[in-house]
């Protein structure tokens, strides 16, 4: 018979109660896992059966949020209890160290970072780090948590850059939420150079945090700036760059509301909410774009597979602005996700 989520729970925190106690005088305790099956194999127990090993502890956490319909239960067990044991994943920990009996403190830790699980808090806030392409970052809500796609917008613009000049560029990124593109971008490239801005003071706080950590500041300016009310500043300080890359917000208004609960519940909804058509900042930057870019130099735009015909359509309407739709790409999934643009200029 399985056991019910409050009794998991109960079993859980016994085991931590009782392992404590351990620590003092010896308590009878029942075989945990027996008794969450349901067959308790009776009689008083030696103190080590208080006690959960890693495999155990990942076993029943992840019973946990399956039945409380938390998603990715395992993932999110696995990725808990690997953070716990100083590992980033449970492979890299190692089989060995599965059947390790947890400490005290740190079935304490595994019981308070998944009870935030439960909340529905996603896992990247409660490890409150991520890695995105080769570079890990720091993770706070409510800033936006990179998503895959995204990688795949950053190696779309390297392999681009690779391939034409590649050095002494000069790039802007609007919306940096945790700075995912751009730092990504700066890894990648030892000459470039970006000013990445950001209308969340969250948002730009996180950036300049997580360019510290990875020792790329020198290289990075980042201002609290929103692409609509600072155009004119955006223009006038930040003009002209090689290059403009944003995944802008760009979800729309009507489908937020069937977003899932860790991102309704945790995450900047000026991230996410591009407007009643998704095209709010996108639309903002083709007009800025123009302005903002060097001729010859190129935007690269991550949107809602409706957009990037839309996207095509504006810039023909107004094609005299001098902006040309060069490609679209399509993500790993095959959904057309990725607009490329490009300032047309004298010998361009
Ligand atoms: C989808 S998130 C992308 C964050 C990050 N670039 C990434 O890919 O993980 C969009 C970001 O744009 C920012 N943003 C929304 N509206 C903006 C505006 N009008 N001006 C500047 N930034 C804006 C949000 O604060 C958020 O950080």
């Amino acid at each position: 018979m399985a056991a019910s989520l409050p009794r998991l729970c109960g079993l859980f925190k016994r085991a931590i109660t009782c392992h404590v106690g351990c620590a003092g005088r010896p308590q009878p305790f029942r075989g945990l896992l027996a008794t969450a099956g349901g067959k308790a194999t009776g009689g008083p127990a030696s103190t080590s059966a208080c006690r959960l090993s890693v495999q155990q502890a990942m076993d029943l956490w992840r019973q946990m949020f399956e039945r409380s319909g938390v998603s990715e239960p395992a993932l999110s067990s696995q990725y808990i209890i690997a953070h716990v044991m100083g590992a980033k994943t449970i492979e890299s920990l190692g089989s060995r160290r599965l059947s390790e009996m947890l400490t005290e403190r740190q079935a304490q830790c595994i019981w308070e970072l998944c009870r935030k699980r439960l909340s529905r808090m996603p896992v990247q806030y409660i490890i409150e780090e991520w890695d995105f392409r080769d570079i890990t970052l720091k993770m706070r809500p409510p800033v936006f948590i990179p998503r895959p796609e995204t990688e795949e917008l950053v190696g779309l613009v390297l392999s681009d850059l690779l391939a034409t000049q590649g050095a002494g560029v000069a790039a802007l990124e609007v919306g940096c939420g945790s700075g995912a593109i751009s730092l990504s971008l700066l890894h990648a490239l030892p000459q470039l150079q970006v000013i990445a801005v950001d209308r969340s003071r969250d948002a730009v706080a996180l950036t300049r945090e997580n360019a510290h950590r990875l020792r790329l500041q020198d290289r990075l300016e980042v201002h609290q700036m929103d692409m609509i009310l600072d155009a004119e500043d955006l223009l006038r300080d930040w003009s002209p760059v090689d290059l403009l890359v944003s995944n802008p917000p760009y979800v729309f208004s009507q489908d937020l509301a069937a977003l899932e609960p860790e991102i309704l519940k945790f995450e900047d909804s000026d991230a996410l909410d591009g407007g009643a058509d998704g095209l709010r900042v996108i639309q903002q930057i083709l007009t800025l774009a123009p302005h903002l870019l060097k001729d010859g130099g190129r935007a690269y735009l991550e949107t809602d597979p409706r957009h990037p015909p839309l996207i095509r359509q504006y810039v023909e309407e107004h094609a005299a602005a001098g902006l040309r739709y060069l490609r679209t790409h399509r993500d790993v999934t095959g959904r057309p996700r990725f607009s490329v643009l490009k300032k047309e200029g004298a010998g361009h």
